[in-house]
């Protein structure tokens, strides 16, 4: 089975941003991943709105209810009142919790489900309430106790951060040893009844060696490596290499 593939527009809007204009378009760029076979598209609305801002959310929910109604939105961030907000009001359907603090430059670790249990327990049920999916964002470790809470607190999914191993581009040997312990992480999620998904710094040369190790992999988000391909090959021939690299149309 295949990874689906959800594009980040984050670096897309982070173009946008540097000017007063709408252009490059985030709705557009996300209509031409879809129309050549993402699965869906990804958003991490920070509260500075610095990448994607709250009024790019209505127009990309348009987009895929109009024109693509099998693909899936994907809303990430911390959970604070702010961001559930803006859940509740755009309904995407899978939903992945970040354990950010508004002033990282982006997410670089996943949650300490010990420590964040009582706030995760309660902002998932707030979630599941509405009937969309969850998903919590989860270090590489295989560490059996955390993913048990993630079960517990009524997550249907993990996402594994994947910055490490996309951080070993130049490190063949570091990358393998790194997909194995991302594949025993997985393999624990899956008996826990967990499903995984993965991202951060995903790329086509580092995700055929993942979804190999990980044959179950539901789901990648991919945006900074995307976006810089292309810049080089256009989003949509992009978009057929990236799912390609995730096993998709092999
Ligand atoms: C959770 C995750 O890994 C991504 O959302 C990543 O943080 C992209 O966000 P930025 O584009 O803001 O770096
Ligand atoms: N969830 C990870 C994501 O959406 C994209 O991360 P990146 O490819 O921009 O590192």
């Amino acid at each position: 089975m295949a990874a689906k593939l959800s594009v980040n527009l984050n670096a897309i809007a982070m173009l946008r941003n540097r000017r007063d204009l709408p252009w490059p378009s985030v709705t557009g760029l996300g209509r031409i991943a879809l129309e050549a076979g993402a699965s869906g598209l990804t958003v991490h609305p920070r509260p500075d709105q610095r990448h994607i801002r709250f009024s790019d959310l209505g127009p990309i929910r348009t987009l895929i209810d109009g024109a693509f109604p099998g693909a899936e939105f994907n809303m990430e961030g911390f959970p604070e009142e702010g961001f559930l907000r803006l859940v509740e009001e755009h309904r995407p359907e899978q939903v992945t919790l970040v354990p950010d603090d508004p002033s990282q430059a982006t997410s670089d670790h996943g949650w300490d489900f010990q420590k964040d249990r009582a706030l995760l327990e309660k902002v998932v049920g707030r979630i599941k309430q509405l009937g969309l999916r969850v998903s919590l964002f989860a270090d590489g470790d295989p560490d059996r106790e955390a993913l048990k809470i993630a079960r517990e607190v009524g997550a249907d999914r993990i996402e594994l951060y994947t910055g490490p191993y996309g951080g070993c581009y130049d490190d063949p040997a570091q990358a393998a040893s790194l997909a194995e312990t991302l594949g025993q992480t997985a393999e624990i999620a899956l008996d826990l009844g967990l499903d995984v998904n993965a991202g951060h710094d995903l790329t086509v040369a580092n995700l055929p060696a993942l979804v190999t190790r990980i044959p179950a992999l539901a789901e990648v988000s991919i945006g900074h490596g995307l976006t810089a391909d292309a810049l080089v090959y256009g989003m949509a021939e992009t978009v057929r290499r990236f799912r390609r690299a995730c096993g998709q149309d092999a």
